[in-house]
């Protein structure tokens, strides 16, 4: 029987002729795979939920992310977030280094020869949670700053929802939904705010050097100055460049990568600012779990013998930091690869 045409079998035999010609110089992008997840395109049980999780799923494993296109923040939300990132890194540099955090990358980073001259983060923990996110505004802002707290939660929750509905999809799709409560029991979410300055003459334009994540799941979304570009499996840059306010990139992580037994690709990624007139401001909704990851049996067989041990997510985040984490090609094979 001939193969359906989906979007991943038309796109993929096309990416070795555009890594061809981007190898010669010239700038191809191809595009990322676009899924449309607005909810009321389908509910759980429709078949369009069950061929929309099938299209998730291919686009995880082949591309590692795609393009979700989700119209629950509204333009009003989407707006006022953005400011609020604006608002937050326009305060002082000893106000922003107050944000610490025992976990790694969850505080500021920015003023840090570790970072990008032109890049500055702010990690929000549990920012899908009234407790988290009013813990980060005290910190920030001790006479208070109700709105940028209501704006931070109610932006989270929104994306929360999104990444959840992704994660069902995919467990469902392998037919493991019955760890899928379990696992969302454990998820926890961390709101990156991050913001790349325009460089200054002669300065690099690297906004973000190349890396995967270490999340179960990230979700990110942007102003309209463009710089995200993900690597396909066979080394093609793909640029994203047409955001809209419902449009986010769902990436899969090393956690993911690992939970899937490989099945899911986890892809490198980098921002680079070419040219751009004005600061590009980014949020990135991580997944991180709390305790230990097991790999679903039903994950493993003979096409897909078992690759990874069961491993504490947190522990996969603090390897990276070690010398040995930083010099890895993959995070999770060489934390806890069988
Ligand atoms: O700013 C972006 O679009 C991507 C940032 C990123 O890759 C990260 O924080 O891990
Ligand atoms: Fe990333």
């Amino acid at each position: 029987m001939a193969e359906p045409l989906t979007f991943t079998n038309v796109i993929t035999p096309l990416l070795p002729i555009a890594k061809d010609l981007q190898a010669k110089g010239l700038e191809v992008f191809p595009k990322l795979p676009v899924v449309n997840l607005s909810k009321e395109n389908f509910k759980p049980g429709a078949s369009s939920w069950l061929g929309t999780s099938r299209k998730v799923r291919e686009a995880l494993e082949e591309f590692g992310c795609f393009v979700a296109l989700y119209d629950e923040v509204s333009l009003e939300l989407h707006n006022a977030i953005f400011s609020a990132a604006e608002e937050l890194f326009n305060l002082p540099i000893e106000i922003k280094e107050k944000n610490v955090s025992e976990k790694p990358y969850y505080g500021y980073l920015g003023n840090n020869p570790l970072v990008p001259a032109i890049y500055e983060g702010m990690g929000v923990d549990y920012a899908n949670t009234i407790e988290g996110t009013q813990n980060f505004t005290n910190l920030i802002w001790p006479e208070g700053n109700e709105n940028f707290c209501k704006t931070v939660v109610s932006y989270s929750r929104l994306v929360s929802e999104l990444e959840q509905m992704v994660k069902r999809m995919v467990f469902e799709s392998y037919g493991v939904d019955k760890y899928y409560d379990s696992v969302l029991e454990s998820s926890t979410y961390l709101l990156r705010i991050m913001k790349y300055r325009c460089p200054e003459t002669n300065e690099k334009n690297l906004g973000c050097d190349v890396h995967t994540d270490k999340s179960f799941i990230t979700v990110l979304h942007q102003n309209e100055v463009n710089g995200l570009e993900i690597r396909t499996k066979d080394g093609c840059w793909i640029g994203f460049d047409d955001p809209t306010p419902s449009s986010f990139i769902v990436l899969a992580g090393d956690a993911f990568l690992a939970w899937s037994n490989s099945r899911i690709h986890s892809p490198v990624h980098r921002v680079i600012l070419n040219g751009i007139k004005q600061a590009r401001y980014s949020l990135g909704l991580f997944t991180f779990n709390d305790g230990i990851i097991q790999i679903p049996e039903e994950l493993v067989d003979d096409e897909h013998p078992l690759k990874f041990k069961s491993f504490e997510h947190f522990g996969l985040l603090r390897y990276y930091l070690t010398e040995e984490g930083q010099k890895a090609e993959c995070t999770a094979k060489a934390y806890c690869s069988v």
